[in-house]
């Protein structure tokens, strides 16, 4: 049985992505909104889009804290956050519909996506993920790191220094393996289900764009950022 051990600089870059993780943290407030009222297709139209802007704020805010991202070539900065917005948004969401709450809440918040004004053909695939990532009830700490690793996704389009993003993700992926052994000794198997959940994850990509055009209702607006990250409109 191999002796896992996370070096003093693993404590230290864990320390550095944990803190800016938990530093910009989506306010939780969608679920509380959800919660609340059922809305018109419109207006959760509006929540997401709203909801999305600030996703993608905080994301850039993390993704300069992850160590060597800003000595990245500064076009290859751009595509790694375009290409991995989306995927961030969904791991996001997954963790937001995970997050236990009082008996019947989550079921509440189900019902209320399902009625959002979501095309029914996208109900499955989005939620599988959702569930599948429920199920793995990651820690704060794996989260971040699978953040930061879908950012630092070599092969996204338009990044002309792949060799550079592999050297910043690898420490990451060695890092969230080791964590995954340490905190998950009864599932040898996990740090590979986390990765597992990537693959899954970038299918909802592709889904994304129709999800938006096909919500239910006419003339869907979209903020500036918006537009620049999700090539919409
Ligand atoms: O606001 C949201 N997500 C935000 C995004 C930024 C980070 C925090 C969560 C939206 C809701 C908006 C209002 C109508 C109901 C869905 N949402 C989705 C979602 C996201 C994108 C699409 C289309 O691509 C479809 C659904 N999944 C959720 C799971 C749990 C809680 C909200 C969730």
């Amino acid at each position: 049985k191999e002796k896992v051990e996370i070096t003093k600089e693993q404590q230290a870059l864990m320390k550095v992505i944990a803190d800016a993780y938990n530093r910009h943290q989506i306010p939780q407030d969608v679920a509380k909104k959800l919660l609340q009222d059922q809305y018109s297709a419109e207006e959760n139209f509006l929540l997401l889009t709203e909801m999305a802007t600030s996703q993608v704020q905080v994301l850039v805010e993390f993704t300069k804290n992850i160590p060597g991202f800003l000595s990245l070539n500064h076009e290859d900065q751009i595509a790694l956050l375009k290409g991995s917005a989306v995927e961030a948004m969904f791991l996001r969401s997954a963790q937001v519909f995970s997050k236990k709450m009082p008996n019947g809440h989550n079921e509440v918040l189900e019902d209320r996506i399902r009625r959002s004004g979501i095309s029914e053909e996208f109900m499955t695939p989005m939620f599988n993920f959702y569930k599948s990532i429920g199920v793995l009830h990651m820690v704060q700490e794996e989260q971040a790191l699978l953040t930061a690793i879908t950012i630092l996704t070599p092969d996204r389009p338009y990044v002309k220094d792949q060799q550079a993003v592999e050297r910043l993700q690898e420490p990451m992926l060695d890092l969230l393996r080791k964590l995954c052994v340490l905190q998950h000794p009864q599932k040898p198997q996990y740090f590979a289900c986390l990765l597992g959940r990537l693959t899954e994850l970038r299918t909802l990509n592709y889904y994304h764009a129709e999800m938006l055009t096909s919500w239910r209702m006419n003339d869907h607006k979209f903020t500036p950022l918006l537009c620049e990250i999700w090539d919409v409109e």
